[in-house]
């Protein structure tokens, strides 16, 4: 068990942990891959992010995030790294991808031999807004195509993963959270909420 688990085990929730994201294809999934073994609600908010390495940016937005709702949260960042570029564009993707399209980035690469690429989910989890933030890690490699399939999130079309011959958006949505960034990501969260052993306690004293 980390050090954190350990410090935080049976704390008690005054309520459920809340996702806080922008993005309505994220929490579609996150929906999906937690179904029922986390409590949480969301909230849409579009925090703004700090520039810098993946896992700060991350945690950096756990902790605007607990502020704003001065309770639990829960935060993702997510990458898309080219090994070719060092791994950009990275956190940066968002903007690579709304000013160049799937076409600009698949031509990114047009001078490199090495199309090979990973997602990578960072999800934060900071329990108020003056705890740490911590985080759990998922990735999963690939390589960057031509665009292929359905169109409606993000980067997906142009990322297949290893030992496929799909992309994310040609894969039934069930297939991709069995083996995507996301996914992995949120099993370690699971695992951490397991071993912590977390109590939500709902406040039944507002109501009499
Ligand atoms: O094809 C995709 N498959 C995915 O699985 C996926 N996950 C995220 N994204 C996109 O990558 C950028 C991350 O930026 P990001 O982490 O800052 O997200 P965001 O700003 O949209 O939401 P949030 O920061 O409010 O949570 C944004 O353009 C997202 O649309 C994905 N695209
Ligand atoms: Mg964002």
């Amino acid at each position: 068990m980390s050090s954190a688990t350990a410090a935080m085990k049976g704390l008690v929730l005054s309520r459920p942990v809340t996702f806080v994201t922008g993005n309505a294809k994220k929490l579609e999934e996150v929906r999906a891959i937690l179904g029922n073994s986390i409590p949480f609600q969301s909230l849409k908010l579009d925090l703004p992010e700090l520039q810098g390495e993946p896992e700060d940016i991350s945690k950096e937005k756990a902790r605007l995030a607990a502020k704003e709702v001065n309770g639990p949260v829960l935060v993702e960042d997510t990458c898309l790294c080219f090994n070719a570029l060092n791994g950009l564009p990275g956190p940066y993707i968002k903007w690579f991808l709304q000013k160049t399209g799937h076409d600009g980035l698949n031509n990114l690469l047009m001078a490199y031999d090495d199309k090979s690429a990973f997602a990578l989910c960072i999800f934060s989890l900071a329990m108020g807004p003056n705890v740490e933030p911590i985080t759990f890690l998922g990735k999963t490699p690939g390589k960057i195509v031509p665009a292929r399939g359905p169109k409606d999130f993000g980067w997906d079309p142009i990322f297949q993963p290893d030992g496929y011959d799909q992309t994310y958006a040609e894969m039934a949505k069930e297939e991709k959270n069995k083996i995507s960034h996301r996914s992995r990501a949120l099993s370690l969260v699971k695992s951490h909420f397991a071993e912590a052993g977390y109590v939500f306690q709902t406040d039944t004293t507002s109501t009499g």
